[in-house]
């Protein structure tokens, strides 16, 4: 028989840093990825170029009290985004949106709200009414953006976020000489920062976000943009550093992924000036010939309509957007809890091979949230901890954990893609070992979040206090091009930052009391079996 090895002891949580996934940042329903990151490439699939190191930019403004009068206050300076983003007036916006057919709205285009821009209902607005009518086309899909750029052949070799940002880099670029083309207009009303990660001093990415998965992510998310910014420069040496990377900020913080036309990804003129509200269930979509947003509450005239970017973690929205929600206003917030085979595991090789013959890897990412963690979180621990006699046994253990049964014949693609998603609390699966392996799960998910917790330099006290500081709004800043002095933004990124710590640290705390609440239940139950 089989038992899992006891406790977590010399259990190594590793993560897989191979591909940091692009796809997440987008105002569409959100995908997940727990184990394999696609990576669509526009046509081909051959190499990437290698990440260069970002320009960091200095100025003698110290953007916290925390830091030297040296620190940079932001990662790319004003000057390197074109001078033409940011200049379009309102007046200018709506002219280009009505000779682009944008039919009357029911809504008006405000730019002093706590979000910045934002759409306003001028009258009553209906539950379930149809909103927007963006005519598909105004729409700035990758095909669109390589019949506008006229990229030539070069463009086959670059992704679809590449091709897009190449596209908004080069008009951008092109509004300084009046060559304004098709979209100009629009990329005069673009903001000309979103306070995204991408936007961040790096040594503040290590500090804000030290302790929290997000770090990781963070950091991931800026190297496979300067990657992404070096290959397309490779091809198109023209095209600014600048440019680019104000380009993907842009685009992280406003693309719309549009399920109806198969999830193709889309600069939607006008949807992007909707705002995010956690909770909120209207998704902006193509219907028909139109994108539209379908409400899913009804509003009174002068009330902010909301969409959904997706049901997104505070960490993402920070990562994406550059806000994050106060501390308990969004409910799909989650901590990413990763964890994998030990590398000191005797059989850390063979586990690993089975795991991945399975569609699993050896290094998983599962999502605790206040009201639980998936089933099979406990599953795959179950199997990494397992320790049986022979290596011969763990494909038969691997499938009873991941579909229940040790059996080839079981269906096991459904299962395993389900725990693979943390979704259906394991129906197919089991935990290995019986109570003792129940037992074992849970001392490694207690340890597992009393180190997760211990890894946030601050008190907990002190990251509430940090949390629920004022977020300064946009006074002495322009909320129509997102620029503001250093000041605003480093506290806009340190409130922000400390929410996200704070959630986490909520969801950690609340999994580590429940599953030792667990822990007290099976160790009674195994004593009165014992007995
Ligand atoms: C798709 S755009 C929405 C329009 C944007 N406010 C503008 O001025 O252009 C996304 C950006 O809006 C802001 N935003 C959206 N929802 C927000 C929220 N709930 N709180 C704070 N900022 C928000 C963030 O700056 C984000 O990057």
């Amino acid at each position: 028989m089989s038992t899992p090895a006891s406790g977590a002891l010399g259990l190594r949580a590793r993560v897989d840093r191979a591909l940091g996934s692009m796809d997440d940042g987008t105002m569409g329903p959100r995908r997940r990825h727990y184990h394999h990151h696609h990576r669509r490439r526009h046509r081909r699939d051959d190499g990437r170029g290698r990440p260069r190191a970002s320009r960091s930019v200095t100025v003698n403004e110290g953007a916290s009290g925390t830091r030297g009068k040296n620190a940079e206050v932001t990662r790319y300076d004003d000057a390197d985004i074109p001078r033409g983003v940011g200049s379009a007036t309102r007046e200018d916006l709506t002219r280009w949106l009505a000779s682009n057919g944008l039919r009357a709205q029911k809504m008006t285009l405000e730019s002093n709200l706590a979000e910045g821009r934002g759409l306003v209902a001028t009258e009553e607005i209906k539950r379930g009414e149809a909103l927007l009518g963006v005519d598909a086309s105004c729409l700035i899909t990758v095909e669109r953006a390589i019949a506008e750029a006229k990229l030539g052949p070069r463009h086959a070799e670059l992704q679809e976020w590449s091709v897009l940002a190449t596209f908004l880099a080069q008009q951008a670029m092109a509004l300084e000489s009046g060559n304004a083309g098709t979209f100009g207009e629009y990329i005069r009303a673009l903001p000309r920062r979103t306070g995204s990660v991408l936007d961040w001093p790096e040594d503040e990415v290590e500090t804000l976000l030290k302790g929290s998965p997000s770090r990781l992510a963070a950091a991931e998310r800026q190297e496979s943009v300067n990657a992404a910014i070096a290959e397309i420069r490779s091809s198109f040496p023209d095209i600014t550093e600048g440019a680019l990377r104000w380009a993907f900020d842009i685009l992280f913080s406003r693309l719309i992924r549009l399920d109806a036309m198969g999830g193709e990804l889309a600069l939607v003129p006008w949807a992007d000036m909707l705002n995010h509200k956690p909770g909120c269930a209207a998704f902006i979509d193509l219907n028909g010939s139109a994108v539209n947003l379908t409400t899913d509450r009804a509003y009174a005239a002068g009330e902010q309509v909301w969409a959904s970017y997706g049901q997104r973690p505070s960490s993402e929205l920070l990562i994406s957007y550059g806000f994050a929600p106060e501390v308990g206003e969004n409910p799909d917030d989650e901590y990413s809890l990763t964890l994998g085979v030990d590398v000191n595991d005797p059989y850390a090789q063979a586990k690993a091979d089975v795991l991945r013959r399975m569609g699993l890897s050896p290094v998983e990412t599962f999502p605790l949230r206040l009201n639980g963690y998936p089933r099979q979180l406990l599953q795959y621990a179950s199997f990494i901890l397992c320790n049986p006699d022979k290596p011969s046994e763990l494909e038969g253990l691997a499938r009873t954990a991941f579909t229940g049964s040790a059996n080839f014949g079981q269906s096991i693609f459904d299962s395993v893609r389900g725990l693979a998603q943390g979704q259906a609390r394991g129906k197919q699966g089991v935990i290995l070992g019986g109570v003792p392996g129940e037992i074992a799960v849970r001392e490694m998910l207690a340890d597992m979040c009393a180190e997760a917790l211990s890894a946030y330099p601050n008190s907990l006290e002190k990251d509430k206090g940090i949390a629920e500081g004022r977020m300064p709004e946009f006074p002495g800043a322009d909320a129509w091009t997102g620029v503001a002095p250093a000041a605003i933004r480093a506290t806009q990124r340190s409130v922000s930052a400390a929410r996200v710590r704070v959630s986490e640290r909520r969801i950690l705390a609340k999994t580590d009391s429940e599953v030792r609440l667990q822990l007290r239940k099976l160790k009674q139950k195994s004593l009165m079996s014992g007995m």
